[in-house]
């Protein structure tokens, strides 16, 4: 292996600790503790564990956790009702209803719900257009978590030759305005794109966020790249039977022979998403009280 390994769990874990020396100074200097509400409807266990992990960095950090679990039949009228009042709560600065919800409801209209200003997954139009407009937005965690980690890896990451694979609105779309934003030559690529291994070739900064294992292989990487994985898909352990395992979209043993830096999966883009939700929440409260956003922690 010849690449470094970019090792997000601890950078995460700075992160964190940044967020809870704000949060300390908050409350002694202003009086005012951060809150942060997580809805959860239906029992989906990946998501389940997310929320968990949520409430636990939440609390970590010093601020509030309202933790809403709602069941599976919830209808769309008492999820909106739940999310009005956490609109109208003062001490809830950020809002968020974990993905996916229960096929009756529409995430899109969910997020439509939410008060833009305490809308910490930056999923509102709101704040697509504001980062798409070079404003001020709350910036969706995990491509604002793949910023920090190119940032620190990089440095400067203007004139870079940038491909993003994947064009969610979770995720693709949002990197690829960040990565405009800090002057990166940017290409979206997905499964409509001819010839995609050549178009990864090309890049400096290739980030595979396509939900399919294993997808990007090692000849697609250009020698010395710096490989961000998005994707965590959980497989049947090839060696140890009965047991499972988590890999990303990029075949990493074969990607990490020619990458300059990569990402492992667990323990690269993962935790920068739950680290970025309580910067972003941090970010939505000292908004909320005319404060200053500490540097460092947003876009
Ligand atoms: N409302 C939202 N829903 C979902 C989001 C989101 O950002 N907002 N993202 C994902 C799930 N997610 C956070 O919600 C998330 C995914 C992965 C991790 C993480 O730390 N992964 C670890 C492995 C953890 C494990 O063992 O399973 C890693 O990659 O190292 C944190 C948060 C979908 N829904």
């Amino acid at each position: 292996m010849t690449a470094a390994i970019i090792d997000g769990r601890a950078f995460a874990a700075r992160i964190r600790e940044r967020v809870a020396g704000h949060v300390a100074r908050l409350k002694d200097e202003h009086a005012i503790t951060p809150g942060l509400a997580v809805i959860l409807v239906g029992e989906d266990p990946a998501s389940e564990v997310y929320v968990g992990h949520k409430r636990e960095a939440t609390v970590a950090a010093g601020m509030e956790s309202f933790e809403h679990r709602l069941s599976a039949d919830t209808s769309e009228e008492a999820l909106f009702a739940l999310i009005d009042r956490l609109n109208a709560d003062p001490k809830v600065h950020g809002i968020l209803c974990q993905f996916p919800v229960p096929e009756h409801l529409d995430e899109r209209r969910t997020v439509a719900r939410i008060d833009p200003a305490k809308d910490v997954d930056g999923l509102s139009v709101e704040n697509a257009g504001l980062l798409a407009t070079g404003g001020d937005a709350l910036v969706p965690c995990t491509p604002l978590g793949c910023l920090m980690l190119l940032r620190d890896a990089l440095g400067d990451l203007s004139g870079q030759e940038a491909v993003v694979v994947g064009r969610s609105n979770l995720f693709g779309k949002p990197m690829a305005q960040l990565l405009l934003r800090e002057d990166c030559t940017v290409t979206v690529a997905h499964s409509r794109t001819k010839d995609l291994a050549a178009v990864c070739r090309r890049a400096d900064i290739l980030v595979a966020a396509v939900g399919r294992a294993g997808m990007v292989r090692g000849d697609w990487v250009k020698p010395g790249a710096t490989v961000i994985d998005v994707g965590i898909t959980r497989e049947a352990h090839p060696g140890r039977p009965g047991k499972t395992r988590l890999v990303g979209d990029v075949a990493f043993e074969e990607a990490a022979e020619v990458a300059g830096a990569i990402t492992p999966v667990p323990g690269g883009v993962g935790p920068m998403t739950i680290a970025c939700l309580l910067a972003n929440t941090l970010a939505a409260c000292c908004r909320a009280h005319g404060l200053p956003v500490p540097e460092g922690l947003t876009a």
